[in-house]
Formats: structure tokens, C-alpha cells, sequence
């Protein structure tokens, strides 16, 4: 038996980067976080401590910054920028994966510079750039949404262990973690994120729901429904339960209208929608 290096990668991890865009008297606001991810022929620096092959992660995050003097732009198009520097500027890096949250600042109406920001979901993209292909997933975290009627939850298994009493009238709750593949790359970004987010908000409130997994699906459908550009989507549904509460030791009845919003622990409904015609790209992930 040997011991031998196995997969492994290194990069500067949630450079925040925030950049101002002057428009005469109107500002706008990039908001970052950025993690670059680096992986090719370092093998030395793991076994001997060889550094010929490491571009300090302290490049790197400057890298980000010299690279935002130029402009931020789409997210997704930033992370192509720094990518392909990476991998052609550096013999030895064989794959660049530049990843971003980013926070959305929304304008205080009228108000030239002034910003309040946005509870609503992050956006995030992670962009995969090697010689052999370059891969773009764009996504969202922690869009919290509601519906307070219109879902069911029963005929599901009973053991001994059962207690939840069937429902056919619940409220469901959500804070949505999506990420979807880019097979074509769209020309708009940010019209394909926009597209992509209604799509997710209208699927989730025009679902009468038997299960968060059957909205997960539909969820998932919808968005691959209107971008033929999307081949396959994931989709991360924490079920931030709403539990009616007992009044009855009170005298009071409760038809439908208080509950207690538990916030662990919670199911975790996962899944993938795809189309079956596109190969997976498991190094896009
Ligand atoms: O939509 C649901 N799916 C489940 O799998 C599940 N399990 C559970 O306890 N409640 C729910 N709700």
C-alpha cells in the first residue's frame, strides 16, 4: 500500500469586494463576496513545500480587486474574467472556479446615494474555467417565501413512531437554495437571473402542493420551462415549519390561524431537475 495526494485545490476565500459605480450624480453598488479555488501540478508544495507552482491566495484576492478596477459587471461574467487569467497566466493551474455571493443594495427612493439592503435572497454564481471547458452555474440563496394556504400534507407512511396528524390545509414555508447549469451562455445575465427568480417564486405560490417535494419539482420544471439554455437545475428546500398551536387548554379554538414558527429541526427537501438529452457536468458543481 502507498499514500499518495489525492484531489485538492487552494484560493483566497470571501474576498469582499464592494464597488461603486459613478453615473453623474447616481451611484450604484456591486456588493461580494468572492472565493477563487485554484487546482493543476501542485503536488510539490504538498509533499516537499516546493512553492514554484503557488500563486500566493494574497495574489489572488488582489487579483480580485485590480481586475474590479476595470469594472464588476454581471457576476457571472466577472468569474469568466479572473478564470481564464488564471489558468493562461499560470502554467501550472490547470482549473480556475471563482465563486460569488452577491448582497443587493436597493436605492432609497429618490436619493442619489443612499442604499438599504436587501433581505431577499442572495444571488451566487460559480464559474468553472479549465482548458477542457468552462462551466457557469448561477444561482440564489435564502429567498425565504411563504404560502399560508393551498398545501396538504397526508397519506404519507404511519409506524409506530408516527405522531404528525395529516393536513389538508397548512401553511408551507421555504427559504429557496437554487443553482442551475448553463449549457448555452446566455447573452443577459442578469435577464436570465431575473427570469430564473420569478420563474422559482411563481412555480412555488401557483403550486397546490402535496408535498414541499412536489413544489420542488415544479419549482425545477418552470425554470427549465422558460430557458432552454438551462440544462439541469438543483434545488435545496429547508421546510421551515409552521405548527398550529393547541388552544384548546385556554377554551379557545384555533381554525387556522395561530401557530408557533419552529426553526429547527427542519426537514430538508433536495432534489434535481435536468434534462435527460444534456450529459451531467459533475466538475461544474
Ligand atoms: O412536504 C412535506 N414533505 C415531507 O417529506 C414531510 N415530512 C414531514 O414531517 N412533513 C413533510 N412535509
Amino acid at each position: 500500500m502507498a499514500i499518495t495526494l489525492g484531489g485538492n485545490q487552494y484560493g483566497k476565500a470571501e474576498v469582499r469586494l464592494v464597488r461603486v459605480d459613478l453615473d453623474g450624480e447616481r451611484h450604484r453598488v456591486t456588493d461580494l463576496n468572492v472565493s477563487v479555488a485554484l487546482s493543476g501540478d501542485l503536488t510539490d508544495t504538498h509533499l516537499t513545500g516546493g512553492n514554484a507552482h503557488v500563486l500566493p491566495t494574497d495574489t489572488q484576492k488582489n487579483t480580485v480587486y485590480a481586475f474590479a478596477r476595470d469594472g464588476v459587471g454581471e457576476i457571472e461574467e466577472f468569474g469568466l474574467r479572473l478564470g481564464e487569467h488564471f489558468v493562461r497566466s499560470q502554467p501550472a493551474i490547470h482549473r480556475a472556479r471563482v465563486a460569488f455571493e452577491q448582497y443587493t443594495w436597493d436605492r432609497v427612493e429618490q436619493r442619489p446615494h443612499s442604499f438599504v439592503r436587501n433581505g431577499s435572497g442572495t444571488r451566487t454564481a460559480t464559474v468553472t474555467w479549465a482548458e477542457g471547458g468552462v462551466h457557469v452555474v448561477s444561482g440564489l440563496t435564502g429567498l425565504t417565501v411563504m404560502n399560508t394556504t393551498d398545501s396538504e400534507f397526508w397519506g404519507y407512511v404511519k409506524d409506530g413512531y408516527t405522531t404528525l396528524p395529516e393536513t389538508t390545509d397548512r401553511i408551507l414555508a421555504t427559504a429557496v437554495d437554487a443553482r442551475w447549469r448553463h449549457d448555452a451562455l446566455p447573452s443577459d445575465w442578469a435577464k436570465s437571473y431575473e427570469q430564473a427568480r420569478n420563474d422559482l417564486l411563481a412555480a412555488f405560490s401557483d403550486t397546490y402542493s402535496l408535498s414541499l417535494q412536489q413544489t420542488l419539482y415544479a419549482m425545477g420544471q418552470r425554470v427549465l420551462d422558460n430557458q432552454p439554455g438551462i440544462a439541469e437545475i438543483r434545488l435545496a428546500l429547508p421546510n421551515k415549519h409552521h405548527f398550529l398551536v393547541d388552544l384548546a387548554p385556554f377554551g379557545l379554538d384555533n381554525p387556522n390561524e395561530v401557530f408557533y414558527a419552529a426553526d429547527r429541526p427542519y426537514g430538508l427537501i433536495e432534489g434535481t431537475v435536468r434534462r435527460d438529452d444534456l450529459p451531467e457536468q459533475h466538475s461544474a458543481w
